[in-house]
């Protein structure tokens, strides 16, 4: 979610980009551990369940420095979007969820979705796997998660392991990417509707 204010750098007068990105998913899913590893390279085994919580961090992207606005919401309650991808949570499950979530409506309304899919290391995990398949169920694999992302028309799937540090860096850089590219797309639509509007 872009946001723009305006800053001073270097004595020349620029507009310095803010972006927004809400992260919300199921409780214990891994949302909270993804943050703290990107923005503190920081890992806790012990699964402490969120509150709403806010963090700011700086991203370099082509050259420039963006401020991101990390929103962690709370699993219990229910963008980038995530889920355990061993979990009995099924691609529908996280379709639905996401279409209703009230963050999604409140926080995300027309922006950019990215879809990911957390504890990647736990495919590899046997125990983890006959409990899944006692009960009738499969870790989630990636072309289901791609197919989910197709259903709830998010522009990306993407997988990560937090306690393994994997893809955690590409996950934010693609959410700076699409989230300036979403600037520019509404920049471009508001300057052409303003030009509309003064004929
Ligand atoms: N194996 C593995 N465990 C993980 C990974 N990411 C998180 N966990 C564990 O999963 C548990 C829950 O992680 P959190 O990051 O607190 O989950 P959350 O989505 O923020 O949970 P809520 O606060 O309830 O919304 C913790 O015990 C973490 O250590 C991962 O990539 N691999």
């Amino acid at each position: 979610m872009p946001q723009n204010v305006s800053g001073v750098s270097s004595g020349h007068t620029r507009r310095r980009e803010e972006l927004k990105v809400v992260i919300v998913g199921d409780g214990g899913c891994g949302k909270t551990s993804l943050l703290m590893v990107y923005t503190k390279k920081d890992f806790l085994e012990k699964y402490i369940p969120s509150v709403f919580e806010k963090c700011v961090t700086k991203v370099r992207y082509r050259g420039d420095e963006f401020r991101l606005n990390l929103y962690n919401t709370a699993g219990k309650v229910l963008y980038t979007h995530a889920f355990e991808s061993t979990s009995a949570l099924t691609p529908d499950n996280v379709l639905i969820k996401v279409l209703d979530s009230p963050e999604v409506h409140h926080f995300c309304h027309g922006l950019t979705i990215i879809l990911v899919g957390c504890k990647t290391d736990l495919r590899k995990d046997k125990a983890l796997a006959r409990k899944l398949w006692s009960s009738g169920q499969n870790p989630i694999t990636y072309i289901q998660g791609e197919e989910t992302k197709r259903k709830i028309k998010a522009e990306l799937y993407l997988e990560c392991s937090a306690k393994y540090k994997e893809n955690v860096e590409d996950i934010f850089r693609e959410a700076t990417k699409r989230a300036l590219a979403a600037t520019k797309k509404s920049r471009k639509a508001k300057r052409r509707n303003g030009f509309c509007a003064l004929l």
